[in-house]
């Protein structure tokens, strides 16, 4: 391009709607920690340095005549002005539209569908999550009224600059390289009037120290353009130093700045690995739920570092059941030219994952015993992550199983073991009962529960999608196997009710319970494999149950949705013979339209039971207005 060229072209793009919306959430912001803008700034800094490190081991003139990164913040009182330069890789124009003008973290958009629906909710935003949350470089309008970004890509002699005052739109135009840094990117804040603070040096320094203190690139700052940087940060890599040497407030600044989160880490695992394999790990436990755990596409964030130059954030480090553990792993096995693709596939590599892996699920394990309220916590957090590991990691299957924690028919508010299960278990229990389902309360009503309560069998209550799929490549726990309470029989016999209820204990088949279900059997045929007498009733007059060897009925509710199978196996319908309800209905051979009406109900009570929906509303509805008007007349 020539330099009159240069000059005159000035491109203006619209932001794509989600930064829009994102701005519009910033500028309105009524947030007070605004500081956490240049925690941003400075981490995609510190990213841009460890990029061109990793750049140049191939083409080592990427990083000539500059070796040493660092990051500068220069302030200017007068012209109420902060501005930010890196001597890292630096973007070329077509990276600067892709990285400032889209969205590409799911974790940001994921935080703006939280907010808007806290928003529509509180008719306010809600401050604290983008305090928790680092929104990225679109934070910077917080404090800002125009945002310019002067980049000069290594290598390149092109330069460009971004430029927005963050209401819609951004333009872009190449600058002179004179104008630009030699190399890397230089962003210009140009303050809101209710931003002059930080121009302050006192103010400045200090949020660098608090926030961004142990960023691996040191931080330098000048108190006015043109005056000689002083050091703020000597950028040395936290984890090369040893645990104790370092504070607790040291840890959780590391991991802020390394997550991006501003939440207290619920655990952190640092330890250096030597013998075969030689590397330091330094792994966090987040102590809130990043938005988008459940994303399938989101994958483990343990950043990898060779001899301390940042290789990879994509090298799956631990397995994707512990994608909510950030951190890095830092080792001199590996050569420094090796292609990312190698990596991922090199041995080294796995018996890392393994050590790491082992050494992060025993820190759980010792949270476990030593604080159960963090555990606790920890495992709402992570539990239904957790649980994915029992159905995909073989080798780990028990140990995972022993650190998982339930709700159950005992559990109250709390949460259970399996060995607090196991432990409690009744004499000659050979299974651990549950019952699986969309959310506790309606669980907690199941008429399958009944009979287990009323012999104080306990049932874990299972809530997560996972636990569905989990139980059933769980073969046992301590010589225990998993076992559906809604599928095949009961079997209940075994275990004797209280005294007090021991007179209804088996529940007597009259040759007019058996009547009424051979008739039902035969109405019904369509709608139920079986209608049999049930022992696991004691309130309820029926419920359904999957027949034994089929799918557990939860299960198939899932698959079906997910469109795994195609339609759905018949169920049992299991009837209370002892309930007054059945008994009149029994006697009633005489009437029998009442009698179809009758199992017809049956059939669609238990269906509601189960959170279903009658399968014909309509029908369901008149028979119901049929039995009510004779009751009634
Ligand atoms: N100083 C910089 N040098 C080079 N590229 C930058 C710089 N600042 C921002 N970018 C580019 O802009 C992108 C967007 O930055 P933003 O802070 O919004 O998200 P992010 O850094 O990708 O996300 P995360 O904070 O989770 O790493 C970065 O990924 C990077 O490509």
């Amino acid at each position: 391009m020539t330099e009159a060229a240069v000059e005159k072209t000035v491109e203006n793009h619209a932001f794509e709607a989600d930064v829009a919306r994102l701005l519009h959430m910033m500028v309105h912001s009524v947030y007070s920690d605004r500081n956490v803008f240049l925690r941003e700034l400075i981490s995609n800094a510190a990213d841009a340095c460890e990029k061109l490190r990793y750049e140049a081991i191939t083409d080592p003139s990427l990083s000539a005549g500059d070796g040493e990164n660092r990051i500068t913040l220069t302030l200017d009182e007068e012209g109420k002005r902060l501005t930010i330069e890196d001597n890292g890789i630096g973007m070329s124009r077509a990276e600067m539209i892709e990285a400032l003008g889209t969205i590409a973290r799911s974790g940001t958009r994921a935080f703006m569908e939280r907010i808007e629906a806290a928003r529509t909710e509180k008719g306010e935003q809600d401050a604290q999550l983008i305090g928790q949350f680092g929104v990225g470089f679109y934070s910077c309008f917080m404090v800002a009224e125009k945002v310019d970004v002067v980049s000069r890509r290594a290598g390149s002699d092109e330069a460009w600059r971004w430029s927005s005052d963050g209401k819609g739109s951004y333009a872009i135009d190449a600058v002179d390289v004179s104008e630009a840094p030699a190399r890397g990117t230089r962003i210009t804040l140009h303050l809101l009037e209710d931003a002059g603070t930080y121009t302050s040096r006192w103010t400045v320094e200090k949020i660098i120290k608090d926030q961004s203190g142990h960023v691996p690139v040191p931080i330098l700052l000048a108190e006015k353009p043109g005056a000689e940087p002083a050091r703020v940060t000597d950028g040395t890599a936290l984890w090369t130093r040893s645990k104790n040497e370092i504070s607790a407030e040291d840890y959780t600044d590391f991991y802020r700045s390394l997550s991006g989160q501003y939440d207290d880490p619920a655990l952190n695992v640092h330890f250096r690995a030597e013998g075969r394999h030689e590397y330091t790990t330094l792994a966090f436990v987040p102590g809130s739920q990043p938005f988008d755990m459940f994303d399938p596409d989101r994958r483990g964030r343990m950043k990898l570092y060779v001899k301390r130059v940042f290789i990879t954030d994509d090298a799956d480090l631990v397995p994707r059941y512990l994608r909510f553990v950030r951190g890095l792993v830092d080792t001199s096995d590996l050569p420094l030219n090796m292609s990312r693709e190698m990596i991922q596939e090199s041995p080294i590599l796995s018996a890392i994952r393994k050590g790491v892996t082992s050494r992060v699920l025993t820190a759980i394990e010792k949270l476990a015993e030593s604080d159960t309220e963090a555990f606790t916590k920890l495992w709402e957090n992570f539990g239904p992550v957790l649980k994915e590991g029992i159905y995909e990691d073989f080798e780990r299957r028990s140990q995972l199983l022993a650190l998982s924690r339930f709700r159950s028919t005992s559990s109250g508010e709390g949460y259970r073991s399996l060995a607090d299960y196991v432990g409690d278990a009744k004499e000659g229990q050979r299974a651990i009962y549950y019952l699986t389902g969309g959310n506790l309360d309606q669980l907690r009503a199941s008429p399958q529960l009944e009979g287990f309560r009323a012999r104080g069998v306990e049932v874990l209550l299972l809530t997560d999608s996972i636990d569905s799929f989990w139980v059933m490549n769980a073969p046992e726990f301590d010589g225990k196997s998993f076992k559906s309470i809604t599928q095949g029989s009961a079997d209940l016999s075994q275990f004797a009710k209280p005294e007090s209820e021991q007179a209804e204990n088996k529940p007597e088949t009259t040759a007019v319970i058996d009547d009424l279900i051979t008739f039902a059997k035969l109405r019904l045929t369509d709608a139920v494999s079986d209608v049999r007498v049930s022992d696991r009733l004691t309130e309820s007059a029926v419920c359904l149950v999957a027949f034994e060897g089929g799918y557990d009925r939860q299960l198939e509710k899932i698959l079906q949705g997910a469109g795994r199978i195609e339609g759905a196996s018949k169920p049992v319908l299991e009837i209370n013979a002892d309930h007054s309800l059945v008994k009149a209905i029994a006697a009633r051979s005489d009437d029998e339209t009442l009698r179809e009406d009758a199992v017809l109900l049956l059939l669609d009570q238990a269906r509601i039971l189960d959170g279903d929906k009658p399968e014909e509303p309509r029908a369901f509805a008149e028979r119901l207005q049929r039995v009510f008007e004779r009751a009634l007349r």
